[in-house]
C-alpha cells in the first residue's frame, strides 16, 4: 500500500524550542529530525527508542546538541583549524525535496550551502544534503556533498563523520561485533592495534576503526542492532566518555555514559579531496535485529 503522503512527507513539531520534522511509518516507527545541525533526535523502532539524547543537552541554536545523530563536517574532531567536529552541526539547515528509494516509507532532505557563517572559518563553496530515510525497523542517513566552485576555483578536502548515539541499557554489558580484525588507533593511548573479539566497554573508549566490509551488530541485553556504512565511509569510530570524562561534560548527567554507545561512520584517515563540480556521498544504516536476541 502508497504510504500516506503526509506521512510520507513528515510533520512540522518543535523540540525546546526548536523545529523539527517527524517521520513515522505505517507500523508506528518514528524519525525526528532538528533543522539545526539536521540532527537526527530520535529513533523509535518496535516500540522502542534507539538513539540517546542527553537529558542535559542544550538547544539554544548555536551550541552543538548533545545525542541523536550529529554530523560532523567538514572537519572530524580536532584534526584540523576549524571548530571542534567543524561548524554544521551547529548552523540550520533547510528542508529541499526528498528522493525515496528501496523500501523507503517516509524520507527527509535537508541542505546547508556556503554562506558567510561557514565562509568567515572555511572558504570553500559547497551543497551538503543530508537525507533521513525511514523504514520498518531501520534508519538512514546519507549525507552528499558537492563542491559547487567554479572550474578556476581549486579542489578542497574535507573529513566527516555521522556521529551516532546509540542508547543502550547499560554499555558495561554491550557488545559490539564484526569488528574482529579490523585495525585501530586507540586516542587514549595513541597505539594502533587490531581488535580481537567483542569490543566491550569498561571506561573511556575512543578508537578509530578501519571500517569492517560486513555489518557491525550492537549486542544490548535483549537488543540487537544491525550497523552498516558505505564504502566511501571507511573508519569507524567507537567512543564511550566513561565516568570520569562524563562528569566533565556539562550537557551529560553523571551517569550519562552508561546509557549511551556512540558507533559512527566516518571518513577520517583519509579526506575526501572534491574538484569543482565534483559530488560524493556516504550513508550509515541501522537496522533492528528480530528479537528476544
Ligand atoms: O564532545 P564532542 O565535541 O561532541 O565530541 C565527542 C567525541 O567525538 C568523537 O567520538 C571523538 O572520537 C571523541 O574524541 C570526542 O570526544
Amino acid at each position: 500500500m502508497a504510504p500516506d503522503p503526509a506521512v510520507a512527507e513528515g510533520s512540522l513539531e518543535a523540540l525546546q524550542g526548536l523545529p523539527c520534522i517527524r517521520l513515522t511509518t505505517e507500523q508506528g516507527d518514528s524519525a525526528l529530525v532538528a533543522l539545526h545541525g539536521a540532527q537526527v533526535l530520535s529513533w523509535v523502532a518496535g516500540g522502542r527508542e534507539r538513539l540517546y539524547l542527553s537529558p542535559r543537552a542544550v538547544f539554544d541554536g548555536k551550541s552543538a546538541i548533545r545525542g541523536g545523530i550529529p554530523l560532523c563536517f567538514p572537519q572530524f574532531n580536532q584534526r584540523g583549524p576549524l571548530p571542534k567536529h567543524g561548524f554544521a552541526r551547529n548552523l540550520a539547515w533547510r528542508r529541499v525535496a526528498a528522493c525515496k528509494e528501496g523500501d523507503a516509507q517516509s524520507a527527509l532532505c535537508l541542505e546547508l550551502t556556503d554562506r558567510d557563517a561557514t565562509r568567515t572559518c572555511w572558504p570553500e563553496r559547497f551543497a551538503a544534503q543530508l537525507t533521513v530515510t525511514l523504514g520498518a525497523g531501520s534508519l538512514r542517513v546519507q549525507l552528499a556533498v558537492h563542491n559547487t566552485g567554479n572550474r578556476d576555483e581549486g579542489a578542497w578536502d574535507f573529513t566527516t563523520a555521522l556521529h551516532t548515539y546509540l542508547r543502550v541499557e547499560d554499555v558495561g554489558r554491550a557488545q559490539l561485533t564484526g569488528l574482529d580484525g579490523c585495525a585501530r588507533w586507540d586516542a587514549l593511548a595513541d597505539a594502533r592495534g587490531v581488535q580481537q573479539g567483542p569490543v566491550t566497554f569498561s571506561g573511556e573508549y575512543d578508537r578509530v576503526f578501519r571500517a569492517p566490509a560486513g555489518a557491525i551488530h550492537l549486542h544490548d541485553g535483549a537488543h540487537g542492532l544491525q550497523i552498516t556504512q558505505s564504502a566511501s565511509l571507511s573508519n569507524t569510530v567507537v567512543w564511550n566518555p566513561g565516568a570520569a570524562l562524563c562528569a566533565r561534560l556539562a550537557d551529560l548527567p553523571p551517569d550519562g555514559f552508561r546509557s549511551m554507545l556512540c558507533v559512527e561512520a566516518a571518513q577520517i584517515d583519509q579526506s575526501v579531496t572534491l574538484a569543482p563540480g565534483q559530488p560524493w556521498q556516504g550513508w550509515q544504516e541501522l537496522r533492528v535485529l528480530p528479537g528476544p536476541y
